[in-house]
């Protein structure tokens, strides 16, 4: 009888393998086509992520039980031999049924002669726990830190640097964040203001989160399944990626609200809140008794604690707004399009404006990036990402945070997002900015954030997996003067 969770699981690694497909992608599919549900589904799918994520360390232990280094290895066998590696030192499997079913299925996908290679390299790496091999294949601590963590945590090396220099340098919270990038992600749902609310998520089976007031998590299930979800009302969304945005519509800004855009908007998961609090207003941050940031063309109210020395204080605003969702990628942008209800949603380079300057009060640049910050959500991510492309990155991250401040008005402002923590596309673009142009003042954005510990230093706030349970997000809030 075939063995349809492990079938499945090789098949997605070689697929990723081969053909470079994105697992998160590949996976529901192969899950449907091949009608695993339950149990079988989840086992499938641990089973395949949890190779992907682990395989820096599982190459390092088929080394030391072969005669063969892995690169030497037929990579169709290679990928059976991470599976197996995975289930005997990785998960609950025992370790008779990880060899057993490993070999079985390189007998009958690979071949006899492989299968007997397959078994004695497994039983060897059997005769070991993780721990154990992990005194074996890691580097010394102290003599090489960045290589013991990226073997024991499953990194590329140059990740982890750069992951240790955003965090701050030390071991222990370095090891801590790469052990939450091999965690799987809770699903968190976003209730689109004036079109779904919280209650109605957690009467679906959601829990509460602990951030944003728009958010809770769903701790099984489908998110398709939930009504708000599949009428777009509500939708899957990092926290983090939520209260960037809310911290955009917060800050107070003097006189005309009422146009504001998303420069690189698709898929369209901020687009989409944006849009919400656009038409329908911020009403946790207004019944929260937060000053008010009133539409229409008003001026804003004065904000909580505005007018003083020190920052001002968040404001929720009335609704009132129209959003321009611009996104470079046709197909890209008609996602936007379904996210959205009210927006005007165009395809559109950034970095060559399609509208007047100084045309908008708020300005959001969620720009393309490595995305370092979500390799939770991506199990083969972390190997496919290359250090080479920093400096192209780095250029149109540049470009389009000087089009963003082109494009608002004097007063207006300016949220710089990146789904990555590395400083070469956080606090080193912006930094840049500021020594070229002096016509922009930094914000704190953590005064728009109240009450969330461990957001760094400021002036800038950076969203941590191993502190906040959300993607690694980074937020510059600049304002034009
Ligand atoms: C990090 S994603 C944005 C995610 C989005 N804000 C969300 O929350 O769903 C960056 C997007 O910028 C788009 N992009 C890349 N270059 C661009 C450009 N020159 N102008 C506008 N969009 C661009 C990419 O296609 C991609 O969809």
């Amino acid at each position: 009888m075939r063995d349809e969770p492990r079938n499945t699981a090789y098949d997605l690694l070689r697929a990723v393998d081969e053909r470079d497909a994105y697992a998160n992608l590949l996976m529901p599919a192969l899950l449907r086509e091949r009608r695993l549900t339950g149990r079988d589904a989840g086992l499938a799918t641990e089973l395949a992520y949890g190779t992907l994520r682990g395989l820096g360390t599982y190459d390092e232990v088929i080394a030391a039980c072969s005669d063969r280094a892995p690169e030497e290895v037929d990579p169709p066998l290679l990928d059976a031999l991470r599976l197996g590696v995975h289930q005997l030192l990785g998960t609950r499997v025992p370790p008779h049924a990880a060899v057993g079913t490993t070999v079985d299925l390189v007998r009958l996908r690979v071949g006899v002669g492989a299968s007997k290679y397959a078994n004695a390299v497994l039983r060897r790496v059997a005769t070991r726990s993780r721990e154990q091999w992990l005194e074996i294949v890691a580097p010394d601590p102290e003599a090489d830190p960045v290589g013991h963590l990226a073997v024991a945590h499953s990194h590329p090396r140059w990740i982890v640097t750069a992951l240790r220099d955003a965090v701050g340098g030390g071991f222990d919270e370095t090891a801590a964040l790469l052990a939450a990038d091999n965690e799987r992600p809770r699903v968190t749902l976003v209730a689109r203001p004036g079109r779904a609310s919280v209650e109605e998520l957690l009467l679906a089976g959601a829990r509460p989160a602990a951030y944003s007031p728009y958010a809770a998590h769903l701790p099984e299930g489908d998110p398709g399944s939930v009504p708000a979800v599949a009428e777009a009302r509500a939708a899957v969304q990092d926290e983090a990626s939520q209260l960037v945005a809310l911290a955009l519509t917060r800050v107070p800004v003097p006189g005309r609200d009422t146009r504001w855009l998303d420069l690189c908007a698709g898929p369209g998961g901020k687009a989409g809140l944006l849009d919400a609090i656009a038409t329908h207003g911020d009403p946790a941050a207004l019944d929260a008794g937060a000053g008010t940031a009133a539409g229409a063309g008003e001026p804003a109210a004065t904000a909580a604690g505005a007018g003083g020395d020190g920052p001002e204080g968040p404001v929720g605003f009335g609704g009132g707004a129209r959003l321009l969702a611009a996104e470079l990628q046709y197909h890209r942008a008609r996602l936007v399009r379904q996210a959205t209800r009210e927006a005007v949603v165009i395809t559109a380079d950034g970095t060559v404006p399609a509208w007047r300057a100084g045309a908008f009060d708020r300005v959001m640049v969620d720009a393309p990036c490595t995305g370092l910050g979500a390799l939770r959500r991506r199990p083969e991510a972390r190997w496919r990402r290359d250090p080479r492309s920093l400096p192209e990155l780095g250029r149109l991250q540049r470009a389009l945070l000087d089009s963003a401040l082109e494009a608002v008005r004097s007063g207006g402002v300016v949220a710089y997002v990146t789904c990555s923590p590395h400083l070469a596309e956080t606090s080193t673009v912006v930094g840049d900015l500021l020594r070229r142009r002096d016509d922009v003042e930094v914000l704190d954005a953590r005064a728009y954030l109240p009450g969330i510990e461990g957001l760094g230093e400021g002036p800038y706030v950076q969203f941590w997996p191993h502190r906040h349970g959300t993607d690694a997000m980074f937020l510059a809030l600049l304002r034009r003067r």
